[in-house]
């Protein structure tokens, strides 16, 4: 897919961006590397980080594979430290990574609750603050996009999952308003299907009757995340803020229906 943006976009920036390394976030990784931005793929396991970089630096783009857990504060401040000695301190934030399984409410254990509230919104959350402190504290402005799931209709059978995106796609309102005067901007988008091999970990006739009730009866392509995100990211959005944006087919009209 070609990008509508100028080639380059965010040439002169660096673009940090979770779980880069796979799926929508190498997309993303792949499109802002692309528009002229320095891309830093984060996530836990280094080897797969390094073998996408190795295929982004291949077409050209200046890439970092950093490992880092989102779920772990110290970790993340150890990121951004490593980033700021290295020269590759972030302009963009992209929290792409996050996850969660499937499971009927009533048989959620706590822990397992727990595990996807802590990667998805104490993960995001823990990012961002630590991308904002250092771009106000060098009064530098910057620009968050937070990957969500959509959940308009709610999700029966990610319960966890839905509690906790909708805690981010609060978040990036209440984050917007705050870090607007240190001209930071906060921006969501809300997939739905998606075709990546994430997919694999979802049963995929429950994905395909939710594909089936669409308006736009197809999954998505991660390419087109990665231009939603580009735009929120660049200057043509410079007056968008605290959005959520869906970009699911129609799903927040249907709904996904995992479980049933
Ligand atoms: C229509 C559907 C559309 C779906 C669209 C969305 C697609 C995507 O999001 S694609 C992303 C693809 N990747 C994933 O979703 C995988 C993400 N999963 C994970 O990263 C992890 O499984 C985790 C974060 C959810 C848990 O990680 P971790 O803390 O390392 O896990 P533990 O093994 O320590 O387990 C903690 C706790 O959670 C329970 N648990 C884990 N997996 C399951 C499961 N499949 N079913 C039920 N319970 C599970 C586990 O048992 C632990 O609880 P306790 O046993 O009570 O300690
Ligand atoms: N595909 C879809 O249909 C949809 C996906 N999404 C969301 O989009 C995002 C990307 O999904 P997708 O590309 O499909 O799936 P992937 O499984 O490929 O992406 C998840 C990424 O998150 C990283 N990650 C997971 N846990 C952590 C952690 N604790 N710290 C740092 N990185 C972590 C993983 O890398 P590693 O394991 O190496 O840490 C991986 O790169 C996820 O948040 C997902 O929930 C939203 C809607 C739909």
């Amino acid at each position: 897919m070609m990008s509508i943006f100028a080639k380059d976009l965010f040439k002169g920036q660096v673009a940090l961006v979770t779980g880069g390394g796979t799926g929508i976030g190498f997309a993303i990784a792949r499109t802002l590397g692309q528009l002229g931005a320095r891309v830093v793929i984060a996530a836990r396991a280094l080897d797969k980080l390094e073998s996408a970089a190795e295929q982004l630096t291949a077409g050209g783009m200046a890439v970092l594979a950093a490992e880092v857990n989102i779920r772990d504060a110290e970790s993340v401040n150890a990121l951004f430290a490593r980033l700021e000695s290295e020269g590759w301190q972030p302009d963009l934030l992209v929290n792409n990574a996050g996850g969660q399984f499937t499971s009927p409410a009533l048989s959620m254990s706590p822990n397992g609750f727990r595990a996807v509230v802590d990667l998805n919104l104490q993960g995001t959350f823990q990012m961002s603050q630590a991308f904002a402190r250092q771009r106000i504290s060098q009064a530098r402005p910057g620009s968050i996009v937070n990957i969500v799931l959509c959940l308009e209709q709610g999700i029966p059978g990610m319960a966890h999952a839905a509690a906790a995106r909708a805690g981010v796609v609060n978040l990036t309102k209440t984050l917007s308003w705050e870090w607007a005067e240190h001209g930071i901007r906060v921006n969501a988008v809300a997939p739905g299907t998606i075709a990546t091999s994430g997919l694999e970990n979802y049963d995929a006739d429950n994905l395909q009757a939710g594909i089936d009730r669409l308006p736009i009866r197809r999954m998505g392509q991660s390419e087109e995340v990665a231009e939603a995100v580009a735009y929120l990211a660049s200057p043509a959005a410079s007056f968008i803020t605290g959005i959520t944006l869906p970009l699911d087919g129609g799903e927040h009209m249907t709904g996904a229906n995992p479980q049933r």
